[in-house]
């Protein structure tokens, strides 16, 4: 036991709010099949549905199959009808040398036919092992495509990382849809075969074989259905343990894990969310024996049954010995593979309900698909805001409301006001990432719903305030893949941002690998990184956005950035965003938005003597006395009031919270 777990501290009271993922409503469980009548009424669908999938992969492949299982099928068949003679000719009266001799054509055939089954079993393995991989990669390429092509506002509805699990775990499962499908058609191929050879000796026997199996059948499918449904229950639990894990062991936070003592208390969390899942599944673990325990109580009665019906028909001279031989070999090929078709159907239907999660998801990426117009626009000479409103999903209220402005090319506007205010938000909605709930947003007067999405992100450039590390060489981090203008433009770029001298000091340069040390790369420090970042919007035409750019960087590198935005500014329009007032005098307007709405507008000149929210804001950042600390040459001990010495540029200071100020 560790220190930490020794503490004599009792464990907190559980929290009023857990972390924990949202289930979203899923419309798709609605409707889901739930009787084992109506899964088995699927089989058939699913089957198609597999071998649909691996048409698409490799044609040839599926044909090839197809055909090797229905020869099987009547190598079957053919075994079995030599098997028939081959006991008729053995227990003929005779001469036991002539009645061999008479069999032997039969068991050749038998043995022929055995040996060829074999090898087109081995033929159907490997085409089927083939097929698999490339079905499943197919599968997951269609689901990566559906979720590029969803909304950005996706990720903030419940549910949609639920189905986006689901559809995982349906494209990792779908190559099995193709082999699970190939088996329950053999058994079906078998089963025809020998069920021919059944109903010729006697038509009593069939009926009463089926009736034998069909208990097991419909436990088995429940059972399926039972663990199918407590998956889903607990998806959610079990991507909530995914997230701990992830805080528990990632890099990027395990020296906060260390110096904060976290581990004890999030193992504890693990641990009890883990019991939850484990609760759950036991419960369906549990009811599914209890239904695979009746299913074969009823179907062992049954079984008696079909084999007394046997002995009756023997005893009672219907049937001849050979035949009730021949029906002993028929039965029993029946009956393996009615069970290997309750046990290949029951899997392929569980698979299939997953496939099924995958086919929603690729459908319409969650209910979330891109559905704007197809304009293709050209790098827009105005970004315009009229009466704008956005509403997050599921909140209590807008974010941001009744917001008019418009960006022009050539133009800086700087977005300033108090943390949540709605920055961000607006950035995003002038770049079209997010969908206005009220009013519009227009590129050079067409609605952005009219244009072509990603055709409309080719000509955004924005740097968020918190930005992709890409795992890719330097060159590939700043030109993210599309180079465009060539080394010139590349060198422009780095030279404004400061990311040339970062690149001077990597040991291959551009072709620098910009990755953690163990996957052969070079890590760079967070300024280093943001530089990075910088130049990559710098690099990319169109709207520019920068969120908090130089959050990270030192005083030399911000100057020079804010220095050269002017002339990054040429042609586009720009919008900053960003808490450092100083910087903003840089920007042509300001807009002060407070509570999601704009409070003020105005020249930095303008704002900064007249009253309200951004004056307000700026005494706050220049001032640099301690509330409660008397200033030496204060000696009446009047607080001090806030000075207005520090010029702009100086960092914002934190200021103490209510609770403790008043502890002073
Ligand atoms: N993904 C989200 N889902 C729900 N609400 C959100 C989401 N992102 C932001 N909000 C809410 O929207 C409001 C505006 O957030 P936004 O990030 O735009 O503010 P901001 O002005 O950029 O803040 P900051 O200065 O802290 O960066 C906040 O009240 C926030 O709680």
């Amino acid at each position: 036991m560790t220190a930490e777990q020794t503490s004599d501290t009792p464990p907190p009271a559980p929290p009023a709010e857990e972390y924990r993922f949202q289930q979203g409503k899923l419309a798709a469980l609605e409707g889901r099949p739930t009787s084992p009548w109506v899964m088995a009424r699927r089989l058939p669908q699913l089957v198609r549905k597999g071998l649909a999938l691996g048409w698409r992969v490799d044609r040839r492949a599926v044909a090839l199959l197809l055909s090797c299982q229905a020869l099987s099928a009547v190598l079957e068949a053919t075994g079995l009808v030599a098997t028939g003679s081959t006991l008729t000719s053995l227990v003929a009266p005779g001469d036991i040398r002539d009645r061999i001799a008479q069999a032997l054509p039969s068991i050749a055939l038998i043995a022929a036919a055995v040996g060829l089954r074999a090898v087109l079993g081995i033929v159907i393995s490997d085409v089927s092992s083939r097929l698999s991989p490339r079905i499943s990669r197919e599968a997951e390429l269609e689901m990566l495509h559906a979720a590029a092509h969803a909304e950005l506002t996706a990720y903030d509805h419940p549910g949609f990382n639920d189905q986006w699990d689901h559809a995982d775990r349906g494209a990792d499962v779908a190559k099995d849809l193709i082999t699970e499908s190939q088996m329950l058609m053999s058994c079906l191929a078998s089963i025809i075969a020998a069920a021919g050879v059944v109903a010729v000796l006697h038509p009593v026997l069939l009926p009463l074989l089926v009736l034998a199996v069909l208990p097991q059948a419909l436990a088995r499918m429940k059972g399926a259905h039972l663990q199918w449904e407590s998956g889903r229950a607990v998806s959610a639990e079990r991507r909530t343990l995914g997230h701990l894990r992830w805080y528990i062991a990632d890099r990027q936070i395990a020296d906060q894990l260390r110096s904060g003592t976290m581990f004890g208390f999030l193992l504890g969390r693990y641990r009890e969310i883990g019991a939850r899942v484990d609760d759950v599944t036991d419960r369906a673990i549990h009811r599914g024996s209890r239904w695979a325990m009746a299913g074969s109580v009823a179907g062992g009665a049954a079984s008696a049954v079909m084999w007394g019906a046997l002995v009756l028909l023997l005893a009672s001279g219907r049937m001849t010995l050979a035949s009730a031989g021949t029906a002993v070999f028929a039965l029993q090929t029946v009956g393996n593979n009615l069970y290997g078709i309750v046990g290949y159907g029951t899997r392929i239907f569980r698979t299939g309900l997953y496939v099924d999660d995958w086919a929603d998801f690729i459908a319409e990426a969650g209910g979330h698909r891109l559905d704007r117009g197809s304009i293709v626009p050209d790098p827009p000479k105005a970004v315009r805001a009229e009466r704008l409103g956005y509403t997050y999903p599921d909140a209590d209220g807008p974010a941001l409301a009744d917001v008019t402005l418009e960006v022009r090319a050539g133009e800086i506007v700087a977005l300033v006001g108090e943390n949540g205010s709605g920055k961000t938000t607006l950035s995003r909605l002038l770049t079209g990432l997010y969908l206005p709930t009220e009013g519009t947003v227009t590129w050079d007067a067409r609605d952005v719903r009219e244009l072509d999405a990603y055709a409309m992100w080719r000509h955004t450039a924005v740097v968020p305030q918190v930005f992709a590390h890409w795992p890719l060489s330097a060159e590939e981090n700043v030109t993210l893949g599309q180079p465009r203008g060539g080394t010139a433009a590349l060198l422009r770029a780095a030279e404004r941002s400061g990311a040339g001298e970062v690149v001077d000091g990597l040991r291959s340069g551009w072709g620098t690998l910009l990755a953690r040390e163990w996957f052969g790369g070079v890590e760079l420090s967070g300024g280093q990184w943001q530089r990075i970042a910088i130049a990559r919007a710098f690099y990319r035409p169109g709207v520019l956005v920068l969120d908090e750019p130089t959050s990270a960087l030192d005083a030399r590198a911000e100057h020079r950035i804010f220095a050269g935005l002017r002339e990054v500014a040429e042609g586009r329009p720009v919008v900053l965003v960003t808490h450092r007032l100083a910087n903003v005098a840089v920007a042509d307007r300001i807009v002060v938005l407070g509570h999601g709405r704009i409070v003020q507008e105005g020249t930095f000149e303008e704002l900064s003597v007249a009253p309200g929210l951004f004056r307000e804001l700026l005494e706050l950042q220049n001032d640099r006395s301690v509330p409660g600390q008397r200033r030496p040459e204060d000696a009446t001990g009047r607080e001090g009031p806030p000075e207005a010495t520090a010029g702009p540029g100086a960092t914002a200071r934190e200021t103490p919270p209510e609770g403790a100020r008043g502890q002073e």
